[in-house]
C-alpha cells in the first residue's frame, strides 16, 4: 500500500493521507494539495484522554522522510496512535513514523519500505497506549489557542468588535494568536468569511496551531460546519464564546440554570451529524457547562432537559416576583445598577453600599444580581441592584435566557447606565445598553448615567453630555460618589417624596388635593394655615406648588 500510495503521488503531486483502525481497516482516504491536506477528525468511542486508536499515514511529495512540526501537532492533537510521513522521491521512498510518549513525541526512521521495523513499531504503540495520558482540554495543557475571524461592510466598526472579541476570548482563558477581517456587504451564506480567504487560513492556522477559530456574529451550525471542513479547527461563534464564559462564572442556582437553558437552547438547532465529532474532541470554548459540565447529549436528552429547567426557572421566578412584591410593600425604592459590561457597576456598587461584590476586570464578572443597602446619605432607605452587563450583538436567544436577571432593571425605580467613559467606544456602548434596556420594556425608565473611571478621563469635555442628569465619577478611587447618591435619592424621592408643604387656610383646597393623591403623614396648625408632611409623586409636588402659587394670597411652598 505505501508503494502505491508514493507512486500516486508522484502523479498527482499530492499529498495522498490514510488513517486506519486498529485492525488494518482503512477507516478514511483523503487527498490534499500538493503541500498540505485536509486532516479530518478521527474520533474513536474512547475517552479523550486516550490514544484514539487510529493511525495516520501520509506521503510527502518530494524528498523529505521526517515529521514536520505540523505533523507532530497533529499527531497530538488528534491524539493518533501513529502518524507515519512517507517521502515519495522514486526509488528512495522512506518512512518516518512518531508516536505519542510521555515526554512527546517520539520518532523511528526512516526506514526503506523493504525493512520497516514491523514489531517494533506495534510495541511502541501498545507501550504509549498504556501510558500516554493526555490532558482533557488542549493536549499540552497550555492556553486554548484561538483565532479570530470577523466580517461586515466598510466602517462599520467591525476592527473594535473583533477586539473585543479577543477580550472574551482573553476572559474564557484562551490565548489569541491570529485576528482577520474581511470587509465585505454580508456574510457569505455557506462559510461566513470567503471561502477563498478561508483556504488561504487553513495553512496559516495549522502553522500557528490554531486550537479553534471564532466568529465574530452568531454563525449558522451549517456554516460552522463548512469553515471546520476548510479550516480544519473547530469553529465556535460569539454566542458560544459568551456562553462559554457565562458558563464558566455562574454560581448562583438561577445564574447556572439560566446558562444551561441558554446553552442548550442555542446548541439544538446546531447539533451535527453522527461521525463529525470535532466538537467533541477535547474541551474548550463552547463544551464548557456550569459546574464544568460536558455537553454531550443527544437531540432527545437535550428536548428533556431544556424543559426540565424551564419548569425550574418558572420556580425561581416566582420566587423572585414575591421577594419583589415584598420590597415593594415595604416601599423601598430600588435603583438599579445597568451599563455596558466592564463598565464598573460592581465596583460601584461596593463603593456606594461598603459591600463586595466580585469586581475584576474580566467581561462578565457579574451575573447575579445582587442587591445592597445604599449607604451615603440622609433620607430613607434605597437598594441598589447590580446587573448582569451588556454587550454588543447579544442575540435574542440569550436576552430571553437572561430575562428574569435583567429584569431587575425593568423592576427597578431608577437606573443609574455606569459608562466607563475611558472606552473609545463609549457611545456605542451606551447605544448598546438603550437598545437592550428598549427590548426589556425599561427603555422610558428616569434615568442618570455615572461616567466612570474618571480618574483616567483625559479630558471631561471630551464627552458628549446627554440629556438626562449626569455626573463624573470615580468608582475605583471614590471620587463624585456622594452627589450621585444625592441624586439617586432625589430622583427616588421624586417618585415617592416626603415633603412639607405649607398652606395657608385661604387654599383649603389643596388640603384636599393633598389627601386624595398623596399620603398626608402629619398635619400641624400654624398660626397662618396648616404645615403639612407628606408622601409625594414627582407629579403631584409639582401640581400642589401650582395650587398654592396661584390666585390671589398665594404663598411659596417650602420643600
Ligand atoms: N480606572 C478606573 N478603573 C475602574 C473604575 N471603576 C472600576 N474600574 C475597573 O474596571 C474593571 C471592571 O469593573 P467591574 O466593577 O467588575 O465592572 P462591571 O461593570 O461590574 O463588569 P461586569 O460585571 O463584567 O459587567 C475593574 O478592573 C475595575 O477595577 C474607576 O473609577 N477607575
Ligand atoms: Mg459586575
Amino acid at each position: 500500500m505505501l508503494r502505491e500510495m508514493a507512486e500516486m503521488t508522484r502523479r498527482i503531486n499530492r499529498e495522498i493521507c490514510i488513517y486506519l483502525g486498529r485492525d488494518g481497516s482503512v477507516l478514511e482516504v483523503v487527498v490534499g494539495r500538493h503541500d498540505r491536506v485536509n486532516l479530518e477528525v478521527w474520533t474513536s468511542r474512547r475517552g479523550l484522554s486516550r490514544l484514539s486508536g487510529v493511525r495516520l499515514i501520509h506521503t510527502h511529495p518530494g524528498g523529505n522522510p521526517s515529521l514536520s512540526e505540523m505533523d507532530e501537532h497533529t499527531l497530538r492533537k488528534l491524539r493518533l496512535d501513529a502518524l507515519g510521513a512517507l517521502s515519495t522521491e522514486e526509488g528512495r521512498e522512506l518512512l518516518c513514523v512518531g508516536y505519542a510518549a510521555r515526554e512527546g513525541v517520539k520518532l523511528l526512521g526512516p526506514f526503506p519500505l523493504a525493512g520497516l521495523p514491523h514489531d517494533e513499531l506495534l510495541d511502541a504503540i501498545r507501550a504509549a497506549d498504556e501510558e500516554v495520558r493526555f490532558e482533557v482540554g488542549r493536549a499540552d495543557g497550555a492556553a486554548e489557542r484561538a483565532a479570530l475571524i470577523g466580517c461586515g461592510p466598510d466602517g462599520g466598526g467591525g476592527e473594535s468588535s473583533l477586539r473585543e472579541l479577543e477580550n472574551l476570548a482573553d476572559t474564557a482563558g484562551a490565548e489569541t494568536v491570529h485576528r482577520v477581517f474581511q470587509k465585505r456587504p454580508r456574510p457569505d451564506s455557506a462559510t461566513y468569511i470567503g471561502s477563498g480567504l478561508a483556504e488561504e487560513l487553513a495553512m496559516i492556522y495549522q502553522k500557528l496551531k490554531v486550537d479553534v477559530c471564532i466568529a465574530d456574529d452568531e454563525i449558522t451550525g451549517a456554516q460552522a460546519r463548512n469553515l471546520e471542513a476548510v479550516l480544519g479547527v473547530r469553529v465556535v461563534d460569539r454566542t458560544a464564546l459568551i456562553l462559554d464564559i457565562f458558563a464558566q462564572r455562574a454560581r448562583s442556582r438561577e445564574g447556572k440554570l439560566q446558562v444551561e437553558l441558554a446553552q442548550l437552547r442555542y446548541r439544538l438547532p446546531r447539533l451535527m451529524g453522527a461521525g463529525t465529532a470535532m466538537s467533541r474532541l477535547g474541551g474548550g470554548i463552547g463544551t464548557r457547562g456550569p459546574g464544568e459540565r460536558k455537553l454531550e447529549m443527544d437531540r432527545r436528552l437535550i428536548r428533556r432537559r431544556i424543559f426540565d429547567l424551564e419548569e425550574q426557572m418558572k420556580e425561581v421566578s416566582r420566587q423572585r416576583d414575591s421577594q419583589r412584591q415584598r420590597v415593594k410593600k415595604n416601599e423601598v425604592p430600588v435603583a438599579a445598577l445597568v451599563g455596558y459590561t466592564n463598565a464598573g457597576k460592581s465596583t460601584l456598587l461596593n463603593a456606594m453600599c461598603g459591600s463586595d461584590a466580585f469586581a475584576e476586570d474580566k467581561l462578565f464578572a457579574t451575573l447575579d444580581p445582587l442587591k445592597r443597602r445604599l449607604s451615603a446619605g440622609e433620607g430613607g432607605e434605597v437598594l441598589l441592584v447590580d446587573t448582569v452587563g451588556f454587550i454588543h450583538k447579544l442575540p435574542h436567544s440569550m436576552i430571553s435566557a437572561f430575562r428574569s436577571t435583567l429584569e431587575e432593571a425593568k423592576h427597578a425605580d431608577l437606573l443609574v447606565h455606569v459608562v466607563d467613559a475611558t472606552s473609545p467606544e463609549y457611545k456605542h456602548q451606551m447605544t448598546v445598553v438603550r437598545d437592550v434596556l428598549e427590548e426589556l420594556g425599561a427603555g422610558d425608565k428616569p434615568q442618570i448615567i455615572a461616567f466612570n473611571k474618571a480618574d483616567a478621563l483625559p479630558s471631561r469635555e471630551e464627552i458628549e453630555k446627554p440629556d438626562v442628569p449626569f455626573y463624573f465619577i470615580s468608582a475605583k478611587r471614590g471620587i463624585g460618589l456622594q452627589p450621585l447618591a444625592d441624586a439617586i435619592r432625589e430622583a427616588l424621592g421624586a417618585l415617592q417624596r416626603e415633603v412639607v408643604l405649607e398652606v395657608p387656610f385661604a387654599k383649603g383646597a389643596v388640603l384636599a388635593y393633598l389627601h386624595e393623591n398623596g399620603k398626608v403623614l402629619e398635619e400641624t396648625y400654624t398660626e397662618t394655615g396648616v404645615s403639612v408632611r407628606a408622601l409625594l409623586g414627582g407629579d403631584a409636588v409639582k401640581r400642589a406648588r401650582a395650587l398654592l402659587a396661584g390666585g390671589a394670597g398665594g404663598q411659596s411652598a417650602k420643600p
